[in-house]
């Protein structure tokens, strides 16, 4: 079953989450603040409005700071839990767990130290709320947030700005659509000219999350009640007004008794000729009770919405994280495991590119396909075979003795001559696709999301790669460069042994044996020269196409899809540890952002485990 208890005790834990784990509102901050969407009632009120008093009396204990100039400098939140009747009252700071403050006077010394940990001296104030603790018989569930109190004029030894600055965090309390406002304002004093209702006119206008309080009824001159307010007349509000007879300063003085009070009011109401008819609905006690009931209604009716806020806000916090990548292990093992992870996802993404599913690795065969035949077809044969050339070269070849049946030292150099030219465009095809590989690396590099955390290793993977291709490249050159040695080393017989009948075939008369005898050192003789050694290289040029690319991409294209990181994995395995978180060096402002990340989500967690175990009356 739903008791007050568990709602209040509820939001009270999970403001306490908040907290400590820096969430207190504000705005400065990147994230959606839970802290602002939980409800909570904020005591506002002038300088002097019995604020203090107020609080006090509703606590049945003195414990805030006393004094002159303005007192109260953070957030006070002051959460009341209700004890057995027979059990110690105690008080109990978030900042310093476990110690138990039975001593009230200690408290408001501690109220005041911890103050001036955060404000310093200089009086400042700041927006990072002490959290006090009270567990007493003599109390209602209830969280209160005490707030400076607005004011006029900075007293001596505080800073110019501190009036604004008040207004300015007061403001932020009391904007929040879940802020229930304790509007303070005192009795002797025209309720049109109270800085409390001034305020929450201006950031509450229908009046529905206020609860107006007045103060020293007792104090109010001879003959005049202030009945006006108290019913509603002077100014609406949605809740009825309560009014308060606290302590005087003698009664302070005095050192008259928190409970002694709280009867000595009660009686000043069931006594008085102008409230006694008001007189169940005035007073401190009934005042806690009534925001505690509040508070209650408030808090239920906003569960749904802070549950959804909670749920809406893991899953973006969760997908924050992934997207960010979760927080590097320390040891070495678990390091070079997160490293050959990156390299891996990196290789896929490589892999993709090359097989498809990922653009770039079409214009590998756009090399084969274009580039090759066109770089053949370029080549200087016309020149090279030339009648001229072709005399010239068969010539010197023959030397003093001209040939007597064919010039078989001018074919062999004649053609190697012409076979010299593939080397170019089998060159040129290598580092066409090596410039293609090396821009499939540059992509891939830059689309692996997950390295982008590690710019140190995601240039050394990016180098590793390079320097892969480059030995690729170089044996894929050797590879290629032989395969045209190879032409030349060794002939095809077949080919020149077919030589006269396919002249024949062509229906050349002169390729006849007894022709050729009369044309033996003829221009004919010459120009058919040319043309067989014409044919057998573009024979040759044919086996080279194809051959080419074959030694392309066995050399290149494939050592790049299975090995292009091997060399790189070995280096690994005998890196340090040093050396290897050397290599997970982090952008610390992502470093940073996981940190906050982290922290939130362990706030949401936490406060969605609270209102788990919280079973719900339906
Ligand atoms: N007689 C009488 N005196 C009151 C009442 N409420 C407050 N006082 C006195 O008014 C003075 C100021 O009260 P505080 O409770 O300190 O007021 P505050 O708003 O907290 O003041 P600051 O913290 O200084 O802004 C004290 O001397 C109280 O004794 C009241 O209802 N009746």
């Amino acid at each position: 079953m739903t008791t007050m208890e568990s709602l209040i005790g509820l939001v009270n834990r999970i403001q306490r989450a908040c907290t400590v784990l820096g969430d207190y509102g504000g705005g400065d901050n990147a994230f959606s603040s839970l802290w602002e969407a939980l409800p909570s009632v904020a005591v506002v009120g002038g300088q002097s409005s019995g604020k203090s008093s107020v609080l006090e009396s509703i606590v049945g204990r003195d414990f805030l700071p006393r004094g002159s100039g303005i007192v109260t400098r953070r957030p006070l939140v002051l959460q009341l839990h209700k004890t057995d009747q027979s059990s110690q009252e105690y008080a109990e700071f978030l900042h310093l767990p476990k110690r138990r403050f039975t001593d009230f006077a200690m408290v408001r010394k501690e109220i005041q130290d911890e103050t001036d940990r955060i404000t310093g001296k200089t009086k400042q104030i700041s927006p990072v709320p002490i959290h006090l603790s009270i567990y007493s018989p003599n109390v209602v569930n209830l969280t209160l947030i005490d707030l400076p109190g607005l004011t006029k004029v900075a007293v001596e030894g505080q800073p110019e700005g501190i009036v604004q600055d008040i207004e300015t965090m007061v403001r932020t309390y009391v904007e929040k659509p879940n802020c229930v406002i304790l509007a303070i304002s005192p009795a002797n004093q025209d309720i049109a000219t109270s800085d409390a209702i001034k305020l929450a006119r201006e950031v509450d206008p229908s009046g529905d999350r206020t609860f107006g309080v007045l103060t020293k009824l007792d104090l109010m001159d001879k003959g005049t009640n202030a009945l006006d307010v108290l019913e509603g007349r002077s100014y609406r509000l949605q809740h009825p007004w309560v009014g308060i007879v606290n302590r005087s300063q003698a009664d302070i003085n005095k050192n008259v008794d928190m409970i002694v009070a709280r009867r000595k009011e009660r009686e000043y109401f069931a006594t008085s000729p102008d409230y006694s008819h008001l007189a169940s609905k005035m007073g401190s006690e009934y005042l806690a009770k009534l925001l505690s009931q509040h508070l209650e209604s408030v808090i239920r009716a906003r569960i749904p919405s802070i549950t959804s806020l909670i749920n809406k806000s893991i899953d973006e916090l969760e997908s924050e994280m992934d997207y960010l990548g979760r927080p590097i292990a320390l040891d070495a093992g678990a390091q070079l495991y997160t490293i050959l992870e990156l390299c891996r996802a990196f290789d896929r993404i490589f892999k993709e590119h090359l097989d498809g599913g990922r653009p770039g690795g079409d214009r590998i065969y756009g090399v084969f396909d274009n580039q090759l035949p066109a770089a053949l077809r370029k080549l200087p044969f016309d020149r090279h075979l030339s009648l001229q050339n072709v005399r010239r070269v068969v010539s010197e070849a023959d030397g003093y003795q001209p040939h007597l049946i064919a010039p078989e030292q001018g074919y062999r150099r004649l053609i190697e001559g012409a076979l010299n030219y593939f080397r170019g465009p089998a060159e040129a095809s290598v580092d066409a696709v090596h410039f293609v590989l090396k821009e499939l690396v540059r992509k891939s590099v830059g689309e692996t999301q997950e390295l982008k955390r590690f710019p140190t290793l995601q240039a050394e993977i990016a180098a590793a790669a390079n320097e892969a291709l480059e030995r690729f490249r170089d044996e894929s050159k050797k590879t290629v460069v032989r395969l045209v040695d190879m032409e030349s080393s060794y002939l095809t017989v077949d080919f020149f042994r077919r030589l006269p009948q396919e002249v024949d075939k062509a229906g050349n008369p002169a390729a006849t044996a007894t022709a050729s005898n009369t044309d033996r050192y003829g221009e004919g003789h010459f120009r058919r020269i040319g043309s067989n050694v014409s044919s057998y290289v573009g024979m040759v040029s044919e086996t080279l196409k194809n051959t080419i690319p074959k030694a392309v991409v066995y050399c290149q294209v494939k050592e790049a899809k299975q090995s292009l990181l091997n060399h790189f994995y070995t280096l690994l395995g005998k890196k340090e540890a040093k050396q290897l978180s050397q290599l997970l060096d982090e952008d610390p402002a992502l470093m940073e952002r996981r940190q906050q990340c982290a922290k939130r989500l362990e706030l949401y967690k936490a406060a969605r485990d609270e209102i788990d175990s919280v079973s719900w009356a339906r």
